[in-house]
């Protein structure tokens, strides 16, 4: 045992011992142990007394944004991972502590992933029972005809985020308007928020930066999407089972890495993007209706397609098509690679004849930068 472990001397005790041993109290309730430090105010705070302050901020949040009315009905997008898990359980329980007066519902989208969403639907169909909200599950079987397993199997690893990430942005719609809820929430936070802020700057994404840090999204289109842990820094968050995007890991880890010197770091990024205005000369992407499924889609994601090769040249027309439309083609064609890459901002569309005939817009892949 140490001099200074054995010291049971009070009197000798320094100042400074005697600060270190008030520092270990929660400094909220001044009672217990904390258990964790808030990276926003670096206080060490005690379980309770988080859960507390987490739930009062989520209220600020949703109060100061106004993000619903009383009488709406809420779809809360529920995969079972932990962000979506704790946005259901707080947003039933504010909704009944602040009577919001809202009709909440889960929507799960069952990817096909065995193994993965399989198990994690279980937790959802538990948070039906333990939280008394009815569940909604959409697959992309019923809605596409195919699972991920089976896309995996035609694409392999290397592309497969584009198909899941294009397929349940419109899943989650679908689900939403089946529900016919007013408004989609997401437990997307601010680490995610902050990693697409700096990918959507790496591509030089004006248009998606520009919406990005937008609190509620999609004001326009059939259902608009909310974000109430915009601000909320809940943790390291784990890769998807099929090969997560490696451009998107990069910056996760930077951002991660800017966290551990300064915790803020992930707010100011928010912040940055939050201010960031742009210039009235850029043209920006307009709205779109696909002309396959009738979906809303931003003109920059809109492919051209010339698909009815049975027409004569004369008669052939260009189709404005919605990613997933075109995604899915290629895949029922048995050529998955025709939608792969994305458009990079409208003014370096670049169109580009196939061997086929299929016109697409050339560009590199990096899976979906949209909320
Ligand atoms: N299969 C799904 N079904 C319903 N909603 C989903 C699904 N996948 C994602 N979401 C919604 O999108 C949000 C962001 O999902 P993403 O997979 O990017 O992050 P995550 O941190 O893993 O979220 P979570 O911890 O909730 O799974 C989720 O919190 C959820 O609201």
């Amino acid at each position: 045992m140490s001099g200074e472990e054995g010291n049971d001397n009070k009197e000798t005790s320094s100042p400074q011992k005697t600060t270190a041993k008030k520092q270990q109290l929660c400094c909220i309730c001044n009672q217990k142990r904390p258990a964790l430090k808030r990276p926003k105010t670096l206080e060490q705070i005690c379980k309770e007394c988080f859960y507390d302050v987490f739930e009062e901020e989520i209220h600020r949040v949703i109060v100061e944004n106004r993000l619903f009315k009383a009488g709406e009905r809420i779809a809360i997008g529920a995969s079972g991972g932990k962000d979506s898990t704790v946005l259901a359980y707080v947003l039933s329980e504010l909704n009944r502590r602040h009577n919001y007066g809202l009709d909440l519902f889960l929507l799960s989208i069952d990817e096909g992933i065995t193994g993965y969403r399989d198990d994690s639907l279980e937790t959802v169909k538990r948070n039906e029972i333990q939280y008394g909200l009815p569940l909604k599950v959409v697959s992309y079987k019923d809605l596409y005809g195919w699972t991920m397993d089976e896309i995996v199997k035609m694409i392999g690893l290397k592309n497969n985020c584009t198909f899941c990430g294009v397929f349940r942005r419109q899943a989650l719609d679908r689900g939403a308007t089946l529900l016919k809820v007013d408004k989609l929430v997401t437990g997307h936070n601010a680490d995610d928020i902050a990693e697409t802020v700096l990918l959507n700057i790496l591509r030089g994404d004006i248009a998606r930066l520009g919406r990005c840090t937008a609190i509620t999204t999609g004001e326009d289109g059939p259902i608009p999407r909310c974000k109430p842990f915009k601000y909320t820094i809940l943790g390291v968050r784990i890769a998807g089972i099929y090969s997560p995007n490696a451009y998107r890991g990069f910056a996760r880890e930077f951002i991660k890495d800017l966290e551990r010197m300064r915790p803020r770091a992930i707010l100011d990024i928010i912040r940055s993007g939050e201010n960031f205005r742009i210039a009235v000369s850029t043209k920006m992407p307009e709205q779109g209706i696909c002309e396959r499924c009738g979906y809303i889609s931003s003109q920059d994601d809109l492919r051209s397609t010339c698909c009815l090769n049975h027409f004569s040249n004369s008669m052939k027309r260009e189709w404005k098509w919605c990613k997933a439309c075109v995604l899915l083609d290629g895949l029922n064609r048995g050529l998955p690679k025709l939608g792969i890459g994305r458009s990079r901002g409208v003014n370096r569309q670049k169109e580009v004849e196939q061997t086929n005939g299929t016109k697409s817009i050339e560009s590199k892949q990096c899976g979906t930068l949209d909320f």
